[in-house]
């Protein structure tokens, strides 16, 4: 089988430090996978990875079933935009069109116009003088134009203001509708990706700590808020990834293969996406901070 991307035992390292360490994912062709984590987590290494623009300390990587940018034929598959939006300030946008068309062989010229003139942007006009908006949309019409199998952005909507941002997102939605591409998308904003991925990879301290469709994820995660006492045994199989304490009530974010037992004194509640992320990431900052290193991930086999 096939994947979009897979990384066996990858490994980076600038100098003596590692900036993603022994990280093993499988991520399903056709998905919208939000890649999150804290500043210096290893989202930006892992994304080069996969471009080829770095190459491996340890393991490997395949992109599409291929080692990432081997041929002219494996880059023509794989769109990357990279975190700040790259276009040429002095081109104009009707010039990157036509740069795009040169550079690449599947570039769809129709798709590329229709899309620009939806987006009321002027052909004349200069990168330099677009919005950040309109620069975060250019590059997104680029990627799609090239017809690519696989689209990686690097933080896309950072810089945009809410309603950019929405209207990049829907963009985005559409391009992913029209071309059945895999997307991978890395941000720091939970709200933006919970309503465009069905599947989620988080990284942090250059570990991958929790992979896995979005919908599985969110039905094997819960908060369990009771009783100390009572918390302190649970069903086997549980995996307690966050507690809190006041008092003598307990407040735990668990990983479960089941629901938990209903109880009268237990109340178990549904995660959203946030909480989800919010728990792993706290997780290993607490693990990074007292010096242990980070427990193996519970990583739910990829659905294919
Ligand atoms: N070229 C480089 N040389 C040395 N260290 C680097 C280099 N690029 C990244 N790093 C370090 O590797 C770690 C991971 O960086 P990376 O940019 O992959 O993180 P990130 O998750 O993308 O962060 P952010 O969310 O802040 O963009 C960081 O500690 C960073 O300082």
């Amino acid at each position: 089988m096939t994947f979009a991307l897979e990384a066996t035992n990858l490994g980076k390292s600038y100098g003596r430090h590692e900036a993603l360490i022994d990280c093993n994912i499988k991520i399903p062709m056709g998905r919208v996978v939000g890649l999150v984590g804290p500043n210096g987590a290893g989202k930006s290494t892992l994304l080069g990875l996969a471009c080829g623009l770095l190459e491996p300390t340890t393991g490997s990587v395949t992109v599409l079933g291929e080692r990432p940018g081997t041929s002219a034929a494996q880059l023509s598959r794989v769109g990357f935009v990279a975190q700040d939006t790259p276009l040429y300030p002095d081109l104009t946008v009707g010039e990157h069109l036509r740069l795009g068309a040169k550079l690449n062989p599947r570039w769809d010229s129709r798709m590329a116009e229709e899309r620009v003139r939806q987006l009321n942007l002027d052909l004349k006009r200069k990168a330099a003088r677009l919005s950040g908006g309109q620069r975060a949309q250019l590059a997104l019409t680029i990627a799609g134009a090239k017809r690519p199998e696989l689209l990686i952005f690097d933080e896309p909507v950072a810089a945009l203001d809410p309603l950019a941002r929405r209207a990049f997102l829907q963009n985005l939605m559409e391009l992913v509708a029209d071309l059945e591409l895999t997307v991978v998308l890395s941000s720091h904003l939970l709200s933006d990706l919970e309503r465009v991925c069905d599947y989620l990879v988080v990284l942090a301290q250059g570990r991958v700590q929790l992979a896995g469709p979005v919908e599985d994820l969110l039905a094997s995660h819960y908060r369990l808020i009771g009783g100390r006492e009572e918390l302190d045994s649970l069903p086997p199989g549980t995996e307690v990834i966050q507690a809190e304490h006041t008092g003598r009530q307990s407040t735990l974010t668990i990983h479960a293969p089941s629901p938990p037992p209903a109880s009268a004194t237990v109340q178990a509640q549904r995660l959203d996406l946030e909480d989800m992320v919010l728990a792993y990431m706290g997780r290993a900052a607490r693990a990074a901070g007292e010096g242990w290193s980070t427990p193996d991930p519970s990583t739910p086999e990829p659905v294919s």
